[in-house]
């Protein structure tokens, strides 16, 4: 860890990433109605000394961090460092693997997350979007409203305008209005990943865990998910997975380093995104970042 610690709000600095001006931000898509309009670093989500078995095997141990709301926090590391299981245990879909295990603490906002019973509001206030789009075989209308109609959106005035609002927040409405009804397996990749990502604003999340995002798309259609990712700041906590570095330097508030030894991942460093990428601390995040470890 550098000198500076990341789990205390960061002060801005001149030298820092300037925050997103939505005044000046010709993409800024949509009413921005949630939080402050930039990332104005808050806690959001604090883990203490996270443990993740499978079966016997440790897979990520004594993980401590904090992520700040309104924040994009990047997890960055080479494959099967951890990524992923720390990841999902934030909203609980470790929960679906079995022989899985997770220990220590979690917290979102006042939420103790591994206590909790109620898993689909966790759910519902944490996102997840996967590697691969997974859109629902149905039509694009129906991928947005299902999950509405199944948290008890009866109103269909008020599911049509839902619909509308997200497909306009992530850039498709121009795209695809003409055809809602039209099956959302017939969309290109890049537009069913968006189409996902709105299904997971559809419920109003608070948190967006994305799984490397854009590594099944191409480079236009992952440019786009990437743009649309910083246009959230402010407005939704975003932690993602990615191993694109240039991506990852390019949006992060926040980087986090996980590394793993014998098989147990560990969190090598944690900071802003520009102090991971300009001046780590660790030797071996130096490396990494450099290309020249991981
Ligand atoms: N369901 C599972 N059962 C057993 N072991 C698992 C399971 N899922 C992941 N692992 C193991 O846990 C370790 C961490 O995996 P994880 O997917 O969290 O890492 P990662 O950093 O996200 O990797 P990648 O970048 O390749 O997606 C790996 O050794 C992996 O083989």
């Amino acid at each position: 860890m550098s000198s500076e610690n990341p789990n205390q709000p960061h002060r801005a600095k001149a030298t820092d990433r300037q925050p997103c001006d939505p005044a000046s931000d010709p993409f800024t898509i949509g009413p921005v109605d949630v939080g402050p309009p930039c990332c104005v670093p808050e806690p959001l989500i604090h883990v203490k000394n996270l443990a993740v078995h499978y079966g016997p095997q440790c897979v990520l141990d004594g993980i401590t961090l904090t992520i700040h709301r309104g924040c994009l926090t990047a997890l960055i590391g080479p494959s099967g460092c951890g990524k992923t299981s720390f990841l999902s245990s934030l909203n609980r879909l470790t929960d679906m693997i079995p022989g899985c295990r997770v220990e220590g603490e979690i917290t979102l906002g006042g939420l103790d997350v591994r206590a909790t019973r109620d898993v689909i509001s966790l759910r519902r206030r944490v996102g997840m979007i996967f590697q691969k789009p997974n859109p629902f075989p149905l039509s694009i209308r129906k991928n947005i409203e299902m999950p509405l109609k199944e948290h008890g959106i009866r109103n269909r005035a008020e599911r049509g305008e839902i619909l509308q609002s997200v497909l306009e927040d992530v850039g498709l409405w121009s795209e695809v209005k003409d055809r809602l009804d039209a099956a959302a397996l017939s969309l290109s990749g890049g537009q069913q990943q968006r189409l996902c990502i709105a299904r997971a604003l559809a419920l109003r999340p608070e948190v967006l865990l994305l799984d490397e995002p854009c590594s099944a798309l191409d480079p236009l259609s992952s440019r786009v998910v990437e743009e649309l990712l910083t246009r959230f700041r402010g407005r939704y906590t975003v932690v993602v997975v990615t191993h694109n570095l240039q991506q990852a330097r390019r949006i992060a508030d926040y980087a986090a380093f996980f590394w793993a030894t014998e098989g147990t991942g560990s969190l090598i460093e944690y900071d802003t995104g520009e102090r991971i990428f300009e001046t780590p601390q660790q030797p071996l995040t130096v490396a990494y970042v450099n290309g020249k470890a991981g």
